[in-house]
């Protein structure tokens, strides 16, 4: 695949061991990839790729280097990304189109380079978008000027994370200087975590609590300036500082930051909602405190849209690299014993092996068309909230949208995270290689559990929403995106009970989403229910939120997530091509049964499943599923995959040469054959090791 003239070009795929399996499939891997990508988006991102490729600084060493010199490394790739100047900067694009631009753009350096992206997501995209969301005319300024400075998001504090509104840093207003004084008051306060602020960063989002004539606003939005842009030192009155080594995301310089009665303009304030006049009265479009930091929030949700992209990418490249090593490897022969046995089975071929690995392929299809709808849906929905135009049920869209965000992003990067340690695991010890990528890839999916949002904590905003929905008074839904439409249909899909009579019948579309209604409403209920009971034994209700989490609340955001990632996936399924339509139903299904099978017990706790031929029946369905996939696999692994300048495994390449492409990396290293420089420190006879005085 490659892009000549401004046209995406589809090259036949490389002969090699995976051809006699190609050559198998019925469907046809250039048609798939268009299902799976935006045509006009592929461009964009192949446009990078090709960029980046060709030049030397983006070269990938497979030597493993010092932590400084991947900071230094992502921050010069940064600096040289911005240069390329990829995404437009006008401001005149209609916010959508400029929106998906640069998600496209983001979404092709995450893939290749996942620390420079973060760097540039929270510095200069992050940044951009909450200037203009959060402020006025006069904070344009600092939008779209990702060439003279880089900034930083900075909420989390040491003692505090997920539970936002209790951050303590202050920004105090002085009436006297028309200027805030913030404040850390202790290094507990200390702002911590936040990505480019360890050594780079010039200007940092802050949020603190706002407070003026004694009184406290809660928490607001800040441009502060934190280093010299010529000189990167920073400004008196600030202690700024690098968390040191991490587990991963090596590249990225998070720190942590102390204000010292540090001063800095009024004007300084994002002050879109929420105001403070020069005699510092506090004015704001909202009553309550709690809801400016939830519109300021809000803003933040683009991060999470971000988010779920770069798993969907990280899914996809984790199980290419595992399904196109599975059919190339082979172990073992139905014959028996013997050296260089041709009858040697490929690991593909062994149904455990399809079973651990065909669910997470079906998955990374499922939720990669779900992220691109979804990313529509949220786009329109922000759109029009920005838009002075009063639309009927916004707010009620902006709370659905809100409630979708906050299960999709853990269901993603749950889903990421899983793919990629099964992944790896099925790649056995050539998958613990630095260069199968799959470790990069398991490191870089992580931490997405829990920034922007702490996944389990996250998930609850979901259930609360679907409580809600649930209590409403008959008829009266606030679910205008439709997610949760089948409530109104409640009594007739709660008295459902199913047999499943076959196999067949347990892969059919209509079976799947029928359970996943019953189950999300006895979920709803059950989570309910416990509320219910434990508030009238005397409880608060912060404390019956908490005691209905485990085996009801989280499962419902959970289930309710993948009800939501297959709707979308049939909406596209229907309107495919013939010839591919069977694989992409193949795909849906088993996404949805292998889901469905580790929420069994529910179907029976609740009266749905009427006997056990039911799980029997949806396990037999899911084992027949993997074995119906094998043969269109290399054709769904090749439509997802990105290019192999992406995808970049020693063990995932197109061309299948596994061994001869291991070979070549093997001998590459100059270290691999030469005698270490330390040898004289353990050869008896030589090193000082050996002539210790002896204790017996
Ligand atoms: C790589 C990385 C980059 C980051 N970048 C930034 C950044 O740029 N800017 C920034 O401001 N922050 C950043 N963060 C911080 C991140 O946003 C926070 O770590 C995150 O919000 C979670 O907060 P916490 O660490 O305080 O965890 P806590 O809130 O203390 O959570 C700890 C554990 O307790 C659980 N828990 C908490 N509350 C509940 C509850 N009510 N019910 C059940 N369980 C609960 C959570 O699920 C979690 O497992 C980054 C973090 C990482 C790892």
């Amino acid at each position: 695949m490659d892009l000549e003239n401004g046209q995406i070009v589809f090259r036949n795929l490389p002969v090699g061991p995976l051809t006699p399996y190609r050559n198998r499939a019925k469907c046809d891997w250039r048609k798939l990839k268009l299902i799976f990508e935006d045509e006009d988006l592929l461009k964009v991102k192949l446009f990078v790729w090709k960029t980046l490729e060709k030049d030397p600084l983006f070269h990938r060493s497979i030597v493993e280097s010092t932590t400084d010199e991947k900071k230094r490394l992502a921050a010069v790739r940064l600096r040289r990304y911005i240069d390329y100047k990829f995404v437009p900067g006008e401001l005149q694009m209609p916010y959508r189109k400029r929106t998906k631009l640069f998600m496209a753009y983001n979404e092709a350096l995450a893939c290749t380079y996942p620390d420079v992206s973060v760097k540039h997501a929270l510095g200069v995209g992050l940044f951009s978008n909450t200037i203009i969301t959060l402020g006025t005319e006069k904070h344009r300024k600092y939008a779209y000027v990702a060439d003279k400075m880089l900034s930083c998001l900075a909420l989390t504090e040491i003692a505090h994370g997920s539970d936002t509104k209790q951050m303590r840093t202050t920004a105090t207003y002085d009436r006297n200087t028309k200027e805030f004084v913030i404040n850390t008051p202790d290094f507990e306060a200390a702002k911590c975590w936040v990505g480019n602020l360890g050594k780079q960063c010039t200007h940092a989002l802050l949020f603190a609590q706002l407070y003026t004539k004694g009184e406290c606003h809660g928490l607001h939005a800040f441009v502060v300036p934190i280093r010299d842009p010529a000189t990167l030192q920073p400004y008196p009155g600030i202690l700024v500082g690098d968390m040191g080594e991490k587990i991963g995301l090596h590249g990225i310089d998070n720190g942590f930051v102390m204000f010292d009665r540090y001063r800095i303009p009024k004007d300084n304030l994002l002050n879109r909602t929420a105001d403070v006049t020069p005699d510092g009265d506090y004015e704001s479009s909202f009553t309550e405190p709690g809801r400016i930091l939830g519109a300021a929030l809000e803003n933040l949700s683009m991060g999470r849209v971000g988010i779920m992209q770069e798993c969907s990418n990280n899914l996809v490249c984790a199980v290419t690299i595992a399904v196109r090593y599975a059919f190339v490897r082979r172990q073992f022969s139905p014959k028996g014993e013997g050296g260089g046995d041709s009858a040697e089975l490929a690991i593909i071929e062994y149904p455990l092996h399809q079973w651990r690995l065909f669910p997470h392929m079906a998955a990374a299809a499922v939720l990669r068309i779900f992220v691109n709808g979804f990313t529509e849906t949220y786009l329109t929905v922000i759109e029009k909230s920005a838009s002075s135009i009063e639309l009927e049920n916004l707010s009620h869209m902006v709370s659905e949208i809100h409630a979708l965000v906050s299960a999709a992003k853990p269901l993603m990067s749950f889903s990421a995270r899983d793919a990629a340690q099964e992944c790896r695991e099925a790649c056995g010890g050539h998958g613990f290689l630095k260069a199968a990528r799959l470790g990069e890839i398991r490191s870089t999916v992580e931490p997405c559990l829990t920034y922007e949002g702490d996944n389990n904590v996250l998930a609850q905003q979901t259930s609360n929403w679907l409580l809600r929905q649930w209590r409403a008074p008959e008829g009266q839904l606030s679910s205008p995106l439709g997610s949760c439409g089948f409530f109104l249909r409640r009594r007739e899909i709660r008295g459902r009970r199913r047999a499943v009579g076959s196999v067949r019948e347990a892969q059919s579309q209509d079976f799947i989403m029928d359970a996943y209604e019953w189950l999300i409403l006895n979920l709803v209920e059950e989570t309910d229910k416990k509320m219910t009971e434990i508030m009238e034994s005397g409880s608060s209700k912060f404390t019956a939120r908490n005691e209905s989490q485990v085996y009801r609340a989280s499962v419902l955001t959970r289930a309710y997530g993948e009800y939501t990632a297959l709707r979308y996936y049939w909406l596209k399924v229907v309107n495919a091509e013939d010839t591919l339509k069977p694989t992409l139903v193949d795909l849906g299904v088993l996404y949805g049964l292998s889901c469905l099978d580790k929420h069994l017990i529910y179907f029976y706790q609740g009266g749905y499943a009427v006997d056990a031929q039911f799980a029997r029946n949806i396990k037999e369905a899911v084992l027949e599923s993997c074995k119906k996939l094998k043969i269109e696999a290399l054709a769904v692994i090749d439509g997802m995959a990105p290019t192999d300048f992406v995808v970049h495994s020693v063990l995932g390449a197109s061309d299948g040469k596994v061994y001869e492409n291991l070979e070549k990396l093997l001998l590459a290293s100059p270290e691999a054959t030469t005698r270490p420089s330390w040898w004289k420190e353990i050869v008896y006879g030589t090193s000082a090791l050996t002539n210790l005085p002896s204790k017996l």
